[in-house]
């Protein structure tokens, strides 16, 4: 609720302009009632006034032109300012979101962000184009109505207000039941997002096994028990809903007998009386989309919760830093990281000088893509310090970060564009010729050419249109793009074949040449292009230096190396 009032109070002209302009229409409505009543009072007299009915006549065509008019500037203005909002909110969360540390991203969950994002968002589209202005037209429609019955005849107008106490004791019941219900309803619908979007995923899997795959079986239970949520959510809901439906339109009920008896104790004329019965048949009826109003209300309210705290969520502190360090040298200072409470890096202290290349190297889950990942700053350390040049990275800004620190990692993600502008994400302001240059010398410029458009070919999503190897040089030639004194390869060779391989390594040569490098590598054969070697097991570094040394001094080494001879040996076997 607070951030749908601070959202209200954003764009407050256009939405109170779009509330007078519905209050007026609303009370517009009433002027025909009121001109056939004129009418009604003119005909039954002895001597009708002919002046007075043509007046009624033309005050029913200003009113309905009045109206229209008041109703097209409401709409526009509750229109503006509802996708105004849903502009500034979307792009105020993208941001946000840009700056949240991959940690709370991920415990966030896809599904949630594309529900906050899309779904929940676009709620407001409803709420303030359409809801709010209906809102206030509905109440003021009603508050007129009965304004103007108690002001002719007070009898009638407290007659037409009887049923609403009680309507509202129904719908006020059925509201604080639902709110009950409401947090289970969500959580199933949370649960159902996060199937489909995890399904959506996975299709390649699910085509592999087959239905079994657990993804499907999830959806499916996820959906089954969403719906029986809704059904019996709606059957337990019918009754009081057609008790408060049936109480709004039940004025006329209290008003006929009330009528009747004025009439026939001579106090009420026939014309008034006609007049009172039409206006107070439906006088109550807009209660009843002020009440869908509520419902709804209570799942933008919601939803709004969900947004907030996500807005909430506390960014990843930035410096003000942006000058460049005076040298590259990373250095990590006794750092220790858990993923929530799994500790993973312990006390790590290892460093990167200046234009060398290191491997990183270790088992499996040891922490070598951690350790990259902080030196991004994906994460914050638990403990210690990273720095770069001597400069703790925290102090720089992001972007500034982003600038010396370039990242190849093992999933390459394309963006639905041209392949130029997938590249030029590494330097956006990079000439189409420098663009080029770089996938030169990445060794993908002959693959991009070969492509229908060549360098203007849009790749499909999660680039499906080319393969892992070429995903890998166009991100060699982005981090080229980007000319980081810093860079961090995920092994990037892991998708190719041999011939890949060596175009691969080429172009990371290039790559490297006079920048502090780290490859992680999970094959022991991208050591040879390395200057020197940290070994990292169970979350710490337990050896670093050359090659011939670790071999002998480092037992963790010694076992990986002895495992990969022993796998050659086997492999060669098996040819034989
Ligand atoms: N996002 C995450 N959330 C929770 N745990 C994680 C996450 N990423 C990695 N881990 C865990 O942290 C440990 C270290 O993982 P990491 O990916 O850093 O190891 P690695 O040495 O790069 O492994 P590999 O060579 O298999 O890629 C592993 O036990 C892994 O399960």
């Amino acid at each position: 609720m607070p951030l749908l009032l601070s959202l209200m109070r954003e764009r407050a002209w256009l939405l109170a302009g779009a509330g007078i302009a519905g209050a007026g229409a609303a009370m517009l409505a009433l002027v025909p009632l009121v001109a056939l009543w004129l009418l009604a009072v003119e005909l039954l007299a002895p001597v009708p006034d002919r002046d007075a009915m043509l007046w009624a006549v033309w005050l029913t065509v200003g009113g309905l032109v009045l109206r229209w008019l008041l109703m097209a500037a409401g709409g526009a203005c509750s229109h503006a300012a509802a996708f105004d909002l849903i502009f500034v909110l979307r792009l105020k969360t993208a941001r946000h979101l840009g700056r949240l540390p991959l940690g709370t991203l991920s415990r966030i969950g896809s599904g949630d962000l594309k529900r906050v994002l899309h779904d929940d968002i676009d709620r407001l589209e409803m709420v303030f184009a359409h809801m709010l202005p209906d809102m206030i037209s509905a109440l003021t429609a009603t508050l007129a109505g009965i304004v103007v019955l108690l002001a002719v005849d007070w009898r009638l107008g407290l007659a037409a207000m009887a049923p609403i106490p009680l309507a509202l004791t129904v719908q006020g019941l059925l509201w604080r039941w639902a709110g009950t219900k409401m947090a289970g309803f969500h959580d199933d619908l949370g649960r159902m997002n996060a199937a489909i979007v995890e399904v959506i995923r996975a299709i390649p899997v699910i085509k592999t096994f087959g239905r079994n795959a657990v993804s499907l079986g999830r959806l499916q239970d996820a959906t089954t028990r969403y719906s029986a949520t809704v059904a019996d959510f709606t059957r337990a809901a019918m009754p009081a809903w057609i008790a408060f439906t049936v109480l709004l339109g039940g004025s006329l009920a209290v008003m006929l007998p009330v009528g009747g008896m004025a009439l026939a104790a001579g106090t009420l004329d026939p014309a008034t009386f006609l007049f009172c019965v039409t206006l107070g048949v439906g006088v109550c009826l807009p209660l009843l989309r002020v009440v869908t109003f509520g419902s709804s209300l209570q799942v933008v309210t919601t939803a709004m919760q969900r947004l907030g705290s996500i807005l909430d969520a506390p960014p990843l502190p930035e410096g003000t830093r942006t000058e460049p360090p005076s040298d590259t040298t990373l250095s990590f200072e006794g750092v220790s990281f858990s993923y929530d409470d799994k500790p993973v890096l312990t006390d790590v202290t290892v460093t990167f000088p200046q234009g060398t290349h290191t491997a990183l190297v270790g088992r499996s889950g040891a922490g070598k893509t951690t350790l990259a990942h902080l030196a991004a700053r994906f994460w914050v350390p638990d403990r210690g310090t990273i720095r770069l040049g001597g400069v703790d990275i925290a102090d720089f800004p992001l972007a500034t970060l982003n600038t010396l620190v370039a990242c190849v990692f093992q999933e390459v993600f394309l963006f639905h564009d041209t392949v130029l502008e997938n590249i030029r994400l590494g330097h956006p302001q990079a000439t189409r010729e420098d663009v080029i240059a770089v996938a030169r010398a990445a060794q993908i410029h002959d693959v991009i050419m070969g492509l229908p458009d060549g360098y203007d070919t849009v790749v499909a999503e999660r680039g499906h249109t080319l393969s892992g190897g070429q995903r890998q040089r166009l991100s060699i030639a982005r981090a080229l793009l980007k000319d980081a004194p810093v860079v961090i390869l995920d092994e990037a060779t892991a998708f190719a074949d041999p011939l890949t391989e060596r175009a691969i390594h080429e172009a990371i040569a290039r790559l490297c040449r006079g920048r502090t490098v780290i490859t992680i590598a999970h094959r022991l054969s991208t050591l040879r292009h390395a200057d020197r070697v940290v070994v990292m097991d169970a979350g710490r570094v337990v050896g670093e230096g050359e090659h011939s040394s670790l071999l002998r001094d480092c037992a963790v080494y010694a076992r990986l190396w002895e495992a990969k001879d022993q796998t050659e040996r086997e492999a060669a076997h098996a040819v034989r």
